[in-house]
């Protein structure tokens, strides 16, 4: 193309002033000439001949003595040189020079043309390499926008989003493979062979955005579910198109699924103890891992709950799917429903625009974990009965039925069949997550596991802490042993942190333990030292070793209260006082 103006130009330059011209680039090739010339375009200058000369110089300059200028002393074609005067110009294309466009005279009468026209002829030359030099911006411009298209083509195609632009009234325009794939369109369709109810007109004057809406596509006959976002192109303050982009619903859960997942694999052999009773319990929940059905998990806090959740859901065929925890206590009354569930945009003010998923939709295939299921609100637990029964959920706002394919788990800390005595926790439900149940024992009735546990959460802070202890005093794993442990392995573990912390030897003592558990070896000292015990201290350690003796469950409770001959309220109260 630039070729074609450089031709042009030259021969518009020979018709107005009848001499010869030629024009070489910057690496002294010539690329276009006229008259003697026009046969020897292509071929390569010699190094020191005028026009490397001219290229050095930078500026436009005519000679009139050839041979004998010093722009040709060193030319190697001195001898044989034909030309009678010159004038070069060079071609700059922003401050670099490009080339040099020349006027050669071959004889007398053409150089007398260049001698008794010299300034017009420089301000001519000039004006044609400055011509030039903007057709060769020109060209790179367009180069440059044709890379920039194939890029951008490259770009949209290389992604994960289908897009489609549209004019203003959602007639297509472009879209990118995935929109093709997505939704098999043309060009010239309107949006709404996509989107059926999408707003067009509303949005044009409001000239609003969509932000991650949800819609449904039928694709070979299949339908699919899929979130859109518009943005409008502006112009001058006026909509000339739409930019749409498509998620679809089930990449969108993939994503959320390996962020889910990634970090927090946990299997059964992160959960420590050998103990028969913590033996038992794994074994029994390693094999009910692989069905569907419910399972409630209950124990008191920090027993390790939502690790066997955990452990069962990553030895289940559910594995590479999301484990969504939640904890229905964490969660304010009036959002738990939103949280699991989700809503429909506008479903209630502060809803977000486009709505909301819910965690049952993105656990999808995989398993949800509800915790302190006990707290969750009666109203809350039909819904819940009707997802068990029905495998679908309906979001809030939502009139549509959505299927969802869970496994659910749920967790307690409370004795949920008081609850359902008390009325405060459905019956139904009750059995309908009670299919599978797992009760896991307190830790002070598995004492066998105590040391392994510290020892185990011992190396876990040293690590943490970059520290380098190297064992915990006998002393010290007594007097764990004889500690009631209300907050079971969570309290355990904060107590080994704790003391970590404290420890400046190799070795934990009794002296780095937190206060309170210091304190609960008074009564065995005095004791031990023959001294007077205080009541409190008395009952609270009778009070203790009846409920090692028979259990924290409602039927243990009972049975404890009896033997000391209170009433269970009053037991209740003590456990509470007592802070066991
Ligand atoms: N057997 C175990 N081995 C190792 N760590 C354990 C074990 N049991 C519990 N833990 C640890 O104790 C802490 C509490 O465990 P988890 O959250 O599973 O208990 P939870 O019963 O669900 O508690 P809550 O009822 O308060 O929710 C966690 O840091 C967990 O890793």
């Amino acid at each position: 193309m630039i070729y074609e103006t450089l031709v042009r130009v030259s021969n518009a330059i020979v018709s107005v002033i009848n001499v010869d011209i030629t024009i070489v680039d910057k690496s002294l090739n010539r690329i276009a000439g006229t008259g003697r010339y026009v046969d020897n375009i292509g071929e390569k200058l010699n190094e020191n001949c005028l026009f490397a000369y001219a290229l050095e110089k930078g500026e436009s300059f005519i000679i009139e003595n050839p041979r004998y200028h010093e722009a040709c002393t060193s030319c190697e074609n001195r001898c044989n040189c034909k030309e009678w005067a010159q004038v070069c110009c060079p071609i700059k294309v922003d401050d670099k020079i490009e080339g040099i466009i020349g006027l050669i005279a071959f004889n007398k009468e053409q150089k007398n043309i260049i001698k008794n026209n010299k300034d017009n002829l420089l301000e001519f030359l000039n004006r044609m390499a400055d011509l030039i030099s903007s057709k060769v911006k020109e060209n790179r411009k367009k180069e440059e926008i044709i890379l920039m298209a194939e890029e951008l083509e490259i770009l949209l195609n290389s992604m994960d989003t289908g897009v489609v632009s549209t004019d203003d009234r959602g007639k297509i325009k472009r879209y990118n493979s995935i929109a093709k794939e997505m939704f098999n369109i043309d060009e010239n369709d309107f949006i709404d062979v996509i989107i059926q109810d999408i707003p067009i007109v509303h949005m044009k004057k409001r000239k609003c955005q969509i932000h991650n809406k949800e819609f449904q596509y039928i694709n070979n006959g299949k339908k699919y579910r899929a979130f859109y976002n518009v943005k409008p192109i502006v112009i001058e303050g006026e909509v000339t198109g739409y930019i749409f982009t498509f998620n679809k619903m089930k990449e969108i859960l993939k994503v959320f699924n390996d962020l889910s997942t990634t970090h927090m694999v946990t299997t059964f052999d992160d959960i420590i103890g050998n103990s028969i009773e913590i033996e038992k319990v794994k074994e029994y929940a390693r094999n009910i891992s692989k069905g569907n059905s419910t399972v409630l998990i209950q124990g008191e806090s920090g027993t390790g709950k939502e690790l066997f959740a955990r452990s069962i859901h990553y030895l289940s065929d559910r594995r590479d799917k999301p484990f969504i925890a939640i904890n229905c206590t964490a969660i304010p009354e009036n959002l738990i429903e939103s949280e699991l569930f989700g809503y429909e945009e506008g479903a209630f003010t502060g809803a977000k625009k486009g709505g909301k998923l819910g965690k049952f939709e993105l656990a999808h295939k995989g398993t949800i974990f509800l915790d302190e299921i006990g707290d969750m609100p009666l109203n809350l637990q039909t819904k819940l009965l009707r997802v068990l029964q029905e495998n679908v959920i309906e979001r809030v706002g939502g009139s549509s039925i959505i299927p969802v394919d869970v496994r659910v788990i749920t967790a307690s800390n409370k004795i949920l069949e008081e609850k359902v005595q008390d009325k405060e926790f459905r019956e139904d439900l009750f059995y309908r997550l009670n299919v599978i149940p797992i009760n896991l024992p307190p830790l002070r009735e598995r004492i066998d596991d105590i040391e392994i546990l510290s020892n185990d959460f011992l190396q876990k802070f040293n690590y943490k802490l970059n520290r380098n202890i190297k064992k915990i005093d006998k002393s010290v794993i007594n007097l764990f042993k004889g500690y009631n442990w209300p907050g079971n392995v969570r309290e355990l573990e904060n107590v080994v942190e704790y003391a970590v912390n404290m420890c400046a030897s190799d070795t934990i003592e009794l002296t780095n333990l937190p206060r309170k558990l210091k304190e609960s070896t008074t009564y065995t000292n005095k004791l031990e030292n023959n001294n007077i015990i205080p009541l409190k201290d008395l009952e609270k350690a009778e009070i203790n070793k009846a409920l090692i003796k028979f259990g924290r469950d409602s039927d243990g409770i009972k049975q404890a209260a009896n033997e000391l001959g209170i009433s269970r309220a009053t037991m209740y109260r003590k456990i509470k006082t007592y802070g066991i």
